[in-house]
């Protein structure tokens, strides 16, 4: 492995780079249009904190999204609707300063660029200046278009999420899968939108296997999934439900790689205990 810019964040043999040392090079947009490609999918994770956003870095996740679900794994929000730019843009600073190869999508907050291009345009720019984001994603396919034209043409590349949205809960009638039957060509629409209007790539959330691989085909941007099947070109999950970080009960579509509750849990109980018997701190830990 090399520090050499011109080093590819992935190694030669298409094979991802994920070594001791991760990303080898900064992630670009283009990047991602060439691993598509390629036909080699790559995998993005949440991250809200520095030290995170760097074990992801070291692990070779070339995409970190610091997701509006901060609302319920960070502050403990029941949905992403109360969360602001205010307690968004510091954890997109503690990322971006602690993965400075991944590139850091910053989700825009419900409320913060619905009602108008110029609103979306002032709420992405934050992201970027205040947060130091490199792209920004928003909900919404169709109805969004003008908004995603307008931030991309400020020069901000734009994520855009189709399917199930999050914050139009309460408009789609609960945590469903989207795009089924009938509504699969409302899906088609969306996504052929979303690339009209300049986004670099489009999240499928909760939506058939078949269909999320049908639009993976037909788009020339990457497309996200998660709850989407193996067929789109990269893959998504909050790293909390991945690593078993979370509290209560977790989608379908979220797979769990180890028990970091349990773990930490089990280690903050023998610290209690210790503290408790006097046996910490030892001869060991004092001066
Ligand atoms: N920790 C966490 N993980 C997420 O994936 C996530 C968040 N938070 N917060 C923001 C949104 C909300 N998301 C959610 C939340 C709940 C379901 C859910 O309950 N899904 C059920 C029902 C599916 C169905 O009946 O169609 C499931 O079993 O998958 C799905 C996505 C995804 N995002
Ligand atoms: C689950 C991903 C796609 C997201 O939007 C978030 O974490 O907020
Ligand atoms: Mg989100």
């Amino acid at each position: 492995m090399s520090d050499n810019p011109d080093t590819p964040v992935y190694g030669s043999g298409g094979t991802p780079d994920a070594g001791p040392r991760g990303l080898t090079r900064v992630t670009r947009i283009h990047h991602l249009a060439e691993l598509k490609a390629a036909g080699e999918p790559w995998p993005m994770l949440t991250a809200y904190d520095f030290v995170s956003a760097r074990v992801f870095q070291e692990a070779g996740i070339p995409v970190l999204l610091v997701g509006d679900s901060a609302a319920n794994v960070v502050y403990g929000y029941d949905t992403t609707v109360p969360v602001t730019e205010d307690e968004m843009i510091p954890l997109v600073r503690a990322v971006t300063r602690g993965a400075p190869k991944a590139l850091v999508v910053a989700d825009l907050v419900f409320g913060s660029y619905e009602a108008s291009p110029v609103q979306a345009v002032a709420a992405a720019t934050r992201m970027m200046k205040e947060g130091g984001a490199q792209a920004v994603k928003l909900e919404g396919g169709v109805r969004m278009a003008p908004q995603i034209r307008a931030i991309v043409d400020a020069g901000i590349p734009v994520m855009a999420h189709i399917g199930f949205t999050p914050q139009s809960v309460n408009g789609l009638g609960g945590f469903r899968v989207q795009g089924r039957g009938d509504a699969a060509d409302e899906l088609r629409a969306d996504a052929r939108a979303v690339q009209e209007a300049g986004a670099f790539s489009v999240v499928m959330e909760m939506v058939p296997a078949d269909l999320a691989r049908e639009v993976t085909a037909e788009l020339d941007i990457a497309t996200v999934g998660i709850g989407a099947g193996n067929g789109c070109d990269a893959q998504v999950l909050v790293w909390q439900d991945m690593a078993g970080h979370g509290t209560g009960r977790t989608a379908r579509f979220v797979k769990r790689y180890a028990r970091l509750a349990e773990t930490l849990r089990d280690a903050a109980r023998e610290y209690g205990d210790e503290v408790r018997s006097r046996e910490f701190p030892g001869p060991d830990h004092s001066f």
